[in-house]
Order: structure tokens, then C-alpha cells, then sequence
């Protein structure tokens, strides 16, 4: 991807267009009530649009504009290799709109456009390709059963499916949680986070272009409250797959136990730890490592490293590295492409992000923030019970605690409610696997901090995630039921199925 100049960024920026209403039944709606809401740039705080503000009734109708479409098996029913041909007909139009997206994304949340240039529109991309491939190599399962009988374990798509979207990855986590869900056969209502309603709204015009039936996928921007909650509740909605915080993730476990017991799959936050021992190896690519892992994204990543875990022995020589690494990070306009620190995505965040700076630790870089944007932030903290220590931030604050051994850096790691990632840097092989396996966190890397890819199921342990997991395979669990169908072969009528 060959980047363009500041200057012709703020150009494509000045002459976007892209629909405002709800994606419902194919066609771009005001919200029934008529409300809207803005949706601004926190990198300037210019409002970009008025979108429709749903709420309960768009919900309605939007799953059951969803609920007739999975019924008639317009795309339920079609061929995996039909659906496939569609999602990657979509991918194709994602690619050849990928600049525009990429600004759209990078105005409605504040993130660099570097970053939605490099990462988040190609990720997009190559996430629904990933799925829209794989959809016609599964095959269905025939059990040992006996002689006289046959046993098929099929795959069968959940039906209606509710997807709850944050807006630190917009169009990411869609790509995460559509690529899957419509590659299984599943109707979608999905709901963007209220602050970054843009690009999925585009996709979803997108989507009609490339010829996904009408009602199959229906986007109902909106409130938690609004539209977050009538879908958790819904009784018509098969399954809900949400990513955000873990006290909204709390409330869908609660909407489904009072409502249709409907499945849910939680993606939720994490407080992960960067363990550095002191044999590690080539301390510049470790610290390089870990201001990526903590700096990347504004911090605004569920799995960044936002807990430095290092050994005292190593610690001064690290640090020193961490810190020209950081210095390298610059912050800006998040339309120059030059800059890698962007603006947090709105200013509740931003404000809640700078309560954190303001007592406590000792400050080695950064601390300021002011109009929108945090400057990288590394504390260095002897108070384990700090809140800088125990909450999630979800902003660029690293925070440096020093261990004396090996089992003191492993029982720190897991000291947390969370257990989404973890890394732990080591030349020692041993030390590397036992510390790998008693780090409590669904991905933990070895000498780099990273989530892995589409290949690998992401999710977490104890208060980071709940169910199913997103990508690899194992995502299409979330939206897909197994259903044995045994068939009697015997002559005998009657010998009993065992
Ligand atoms: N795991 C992750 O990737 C994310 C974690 N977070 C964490 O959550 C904190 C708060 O951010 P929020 O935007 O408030 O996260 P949130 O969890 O409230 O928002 C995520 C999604 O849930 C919806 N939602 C909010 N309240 C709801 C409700 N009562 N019922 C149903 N749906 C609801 C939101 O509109 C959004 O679409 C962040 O500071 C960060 O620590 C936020 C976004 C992503
Ligand atoms: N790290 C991707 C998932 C998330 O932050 O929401």
C-alpha cells in the first residue's frame, strides 16, 4: 500500500460521502422515530454527520426482517460456494474502496491513518476472504456408530444473529464477527459502537453490491441502551457475539438468562502482561516489541501490553531501549501519515484515559493530554495496588513493575481479573513453556507481543471472555449448531437404536 501525502488525505476527507440511515431489509432507513445523533471527529470534535439514532422498534424490525430471510433460506440455504462467491465479491469491493474506507475510518475514530491504511482496511479484507474460503472445505462428520446405523454430526448455521461491535477496530471486529456469521448461513443484526457508526454503515452498501440478499445483513446504528439491549433481549435472536467492555459483556449474559437463553460469546478487556526475564535476548527487538504492544492504536487495543513485568536485572538497560523506541512514535493529525499516535476515539474516553495520569507513579515519558490526545505514557510503579496497575486504561499508558525472580514476574502476570494476552521474553526454553502454561490468558506469545491472526481462535479466561472465540475455525462455532441425524439401516424393524 503506497501511502498518499497529508494533503491528499485531507482532500479524499473533504469529499467523502457514505449513507447516515439504518441498514435494514436492504435499503438505508431514518430511525422510525426520526431521531439522530451526531457522530464527530475527536481529532478536531467536527461533527461528520447526522446518523439515525435506532432504538427498540429498528431492532424489531430489523430482526424480523433477518428472521424472514433466514426462514426462506435466501442465503441460509444457498451453497457454501454460492456464499463464498458472494463474501468474496464483497472483499473485492472493500479492496477497490479501501482508501476511502480507510479515511472514513480513521475520521469517525481518531485512529492513524497509517494504521487503517496498513492494517485495519487490509485486515478487513483479507479477514472475509479468510472465511468466505473456508466455507466450502468444512465438511460435516459421520460417527463410529455401529453397522446398522448411521450417525452424521452436521453443521447448521444458529439462524438470527446479534453482533455488538466497540469502536476501537470498527471495521475489524466486523470483518471478525460477519465473516464468519454470514459464511455460515446466518442472518445478522449488527449494531456499531455509537461513536463509530461510519464504515459499517459503507459495508453494508457494499454488501447489497455484491449481491448479499436483502434482510441478510442489517446494520441499526444506535445506544447501548437503545439498540445494544433490545438486541441482548431480543426473543427472536439466536446467538449474540459481542466485543467491548466486561461490565456491557455482564449485561448480555444477564439479557439472555432473562429473555430466550440465546447463546453469547463475550470478547471483553484485558490488562496484559509483558514479562521480561533477565536472560532475554536482543533487548532492542524486545522493547521494540513492547511499545508496539502498548503504544499501537492509542493503547485503545483489548490485548495491549499495558503491563511491563521485568526482571530488576535487566530493568535500566531495557528501559533505556523502551524509551528511544517510544520517542520514535509520533502524534498528530491522524490524517498524517506520518503520524502513529492518533486522537482517543471521543472525549469521555479521552478524559476517563487522563484520570490516569494524574497521581501516583513516577512518570519516565509522556503524562500530558490535552484536546483529544495522550501523549505515550510510561510509569514506572511500586504500588501493586495501583489503579494504574489493576484497570484496564485502554490508552497509551504503560505501566513498569519490577520483579525479582521468575515465579514472582509469573504470579504477577496473573494477579489480575483479566487473561486475554500475555508474552513472555526469555532465552530459556523451559522458563519460556512453564511460563507460557501458567500464565492464565488465551494467547500468550514468546519473544513478541502479539494476538496472532485469522488462523489462530482469539478470546480470553476469566473476565476477558466468555464462550466462543473469534477467528480461526473455532469461529464459526459461534454461529453454527451440531445436529446428529441417525438413520436406522437394519431389515429388522424392530431392533432398537441403541
Ligand atoms: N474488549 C474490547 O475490545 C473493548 C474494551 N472496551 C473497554 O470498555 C471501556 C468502556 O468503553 P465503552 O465504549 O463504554 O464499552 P462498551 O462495552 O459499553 O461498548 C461496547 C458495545 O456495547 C454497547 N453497549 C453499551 N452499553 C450497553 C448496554 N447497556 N447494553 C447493550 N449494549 C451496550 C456499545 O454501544 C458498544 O456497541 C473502555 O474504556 C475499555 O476499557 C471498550 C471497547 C472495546
Ligand atoms: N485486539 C483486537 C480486539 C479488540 O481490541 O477489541
Amino acid at each position: 500500500m503506497t501511502l498518499l501525502t497529508h494533503e491528499d488525505y485531507k482532500a479524499i476527507a473533504a469529499n467523502l460521502s457514505f449513507p447516515t440511515g439504518a441498514f435494514i431489509d436492504g435499503a438505508f432507513r431514518p430511525a422510525m422515530s426520526g431521531a439522530t445523533y451526531d457522530t464527530v471527529n475527536p481529532a478536531t470534535g467536527a461533527v461528520l454527520a447526522k446518523v439515525a439514532a435506532c432504538d427498540v422498534l429498528d431492532v424489531d424490525f430489523a430482526v424480523a426482517k433477518a428472521r424472514d430471510a433466514f426462514e426462506d433460506g435466501r442465503w441460509s440455504k444457498l451453497p457454501p460456494g454460492s456464499r463464498k462467491a458472494v463474501l468474496i465479491k464483497l472483499a473485492k469491493l472493500i479492496t477497490r474502496n479501501a482508501r476511502e474506507l480507510a479515511v472514513l475510518e480513521s475520521l469517525d475514530s481518531g485512529k492513524t491513518i497509517y494504521d487503517c491504511e496498513t492494517v485495519d482496511v487490509p485486515e478487513t479484507i483479507h479477514v472475509i476472504k479468510w472465511h468466505a474460503e473456508l466455507i466450502d472445505k468444512i465438511y460435516d462428520q459421520v460417527s463410529p456408530a455401529s453397522d446398522n446405523h448411521i450417525a452424521m454430526v452436521v453443521r447448521e448455521p444458529v439462524g438470527v444473529v446479534g453482533l455488538v461491535l466497540p469502536w476501537n477496530f470498527p471495521l475489524l471486529m466486523l470483518a471478525w464477527k460477519i465473516g464468519p456469521a454470514l459464511a455460515a448461513g446466518c442472518s445478522v443484526v449488527l449494531k456499531p459502537a455509537l461513536e463509530t457508526p461510519l464504515t459499517a454503515l459503507r459495508i453494508a452498501e457494499l454488501a447489497m453490491e455484491a449481491g448479499l440478499p436483502a434482510g441478510v445483513l442489517n446494520v441499526v446504528p444506535g445506544g447501548g441502551a437503545e439498540v445494544g439491549e433490545p438486541i441482548g433481549r431480543h426473543m427472536d435472536i439466536d446467538a449474540v457475539s459481542f466485543t467491548g467492555s466486561t461490565a456491557t459483556g455482564r449485561r448480555f449474559l444477564r439479557y439472555a438468562a432473562e429473555s430466550n437463553l440465546k447463546e453469547v460469546t463475550l470478547e471483553m478487556g484485558g490488562k496484559n502482561p509483558a514479562v521480561v526475564l533477565d536472560d532475554a535476548e536482543n533487548l532492542d527487538r524486545v522493547a521494540a516489541h513492547i511499545v508496539n504492544g502498548a503504544f499501537w492504536n492509542m493503547g485503545e487495543n483489548c490485548s495491549a501490553a499495558s503491563r511491563l513485568i521485568v526482571q530488576r536485572g535487566v530493568k535500566e538497560k531495557l528501559l533505556a531501549k523502551i524509551l528511544a523506541h517510544a520517542r520514535e512514535w509520533p502524534m498528530g493529525d491522524p490524517l498524517d501519515p506520518v503520524n502513529r499516535v492518533g486522537a482517543l476515539v471521543s472525549k469521555a474516553h479521552f478524559d476517563k484515559v487522563a484520570s490516569y495520569l494524574t497521581t501516583g507513579p513516577k512518570v519516565l515519558m509522556g503524562g500530558t493530554a490535552e484536546a483529544g490526545f495522550v501523549a505515550p505514557t510510561i510509569l514506572d510503579i511500586t504500588d501493586r495496588a495501583a489503579k494504574q496497575v489493576r484497570e484496564e486504561i485502554f490508552g497509551p499508558v504503560l505501566s513498569v513493575l519490577t520483579v525479582e525472580s521468575f515465579d514472582e514476574a509469573i504470579a504477577l502476570a496473573n494477579d489480575t481479573e483479566y487473561g486475554l494476552a500475555a508474552s513472555i521474553f526469555t532465552a530459556n526454553v523451559k522458563r519460556a513453556l512453564r511460563g507460557a502454561r501458567a500464565i492464565r490468558a488465551g494467547t500468550v506469545t514468546v519473544n513478541s507481543f502479539g494476538e496472532g491472526d485469522i488462523t489462530t481462535p482469539f478470546g480470553g479466561f476469566k473476565h476477558s471472555g466468555f464462550g466462543g472465540r473469534d477467528n480461526g475455525i473455532h469461529a464459526h462455532d459461534q454461529y453454527t449448531q451440531l445436529k446428529t441425524i441417525w438413520v436406522d439401516l437394519s431389515d429388522d424393524a424392530g431392533e432398537e437404536v441403541a
